[in-house]
């Protein structure tokens, strides 16, 4: 059997999901390596006369989507967006997600939270039965409160490892914030779970995104190119 190809299975994910954006969207774009080809690829329909504006969830995204000519906007000037592209960590069959593996869930959240349809671009890596059976879930804490919430998640059972950089220094992240990645010995339901974490001061966000996706995009190696979870919709693409 040949091996499966992820990068070409994420780039196959990212085309079905650029192929969705159409003329004066407002195009929310998420962060990782799958979303750099969709952004990429957004950049060429771009090229070719697509007319959006788009909000970066990270610097890193920021930097892509300039270098390949995305009109970009600013957070604080949206206040909507028809559609968001991200990827994730992993996926259930209800399509609720863990994300937050590169530590950009909190711009992440806002961005999906305010956009009209979230369409998640993965890997076939990324779909699991359950969550929280094997990504560490990523939570972000301000620096000051590092102490008292991690004693607040072992009491709720959590394994807690402050994320960190391979020379030994703390992840910050983009709101100069650390990342705690939690394991679970008996996995909670991902729902009490999320209710307790938002009832943590210091912890101002968490990976897990439930409700939220409209539509799941598998990249394929052989037969179809993609799988479709959810809801459908492809729109023009440039030739
Ligand atoms: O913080 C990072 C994001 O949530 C990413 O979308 C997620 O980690 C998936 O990244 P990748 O496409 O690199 O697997």
């Amino acid at each position: 059997m040949t091996k499966p190809d992820f990068e070409k299975e994420k780039e196959r994910a990212a085309l079905h999901a650029v192929g969705m954006v159409s003329d004066g969207m407002w195009v929310g774009l998420g962060s990782g390596s799958t979303i750099a080809y969709a952004v990429r690829a957004l950049g060429e329909r771009v090229a070719c006369g697509l007319d959006i504006q788009a909000v970066p969830t990270s610097r890193k995204t920021r930097e892509l989507a300039a270098s390949v000519g995305i009109p970009l906007r600013d957070l604080p000037d949206a206040t909507h967006l028809d559609l968001t592209i991200d990827g994730a960590d992993e996926c259930d069959p209800r399509l609720d997600l863990i994300k937050g593996g590169g530590g950009a869930l909190l711009h992440e959240k806002i961005v999906a939270s305010a956009s009209r349809r979230l369409v998640i671009i993965v890997d076939s890596r990324k779909p699991v039965p359950r969550l929280l059976h094997a990504f560490p879930l990523p939570v972000e804490v301000i620096p000051l409160a590092i102490g008292v919430v991690s004693f607040r998640l072992r009491a709720l059972g959590a394994g807690v490892t402050l994320r960190r950089l391979p020379d030994g220094t703390p992840f910050v992240t983009d709101e100069g914030n650390r990342i705690l990645d939690l394991t679970f010995v008996e996995p909670p339901e991902p729902t009490e779970l999320a209710r307790s974490l938002e009832a943590i001061p210091g912890l101002v966000e968490h990976g897990l995104f439930l409700g939220m996706t409209s539509t799941l995009v598998i990249g394929r190696n052989s037969g179809a190119d993609v799988e479709i979870r959810g809801s459908a919709g492809v729109g023009e693409v440039c030739s």
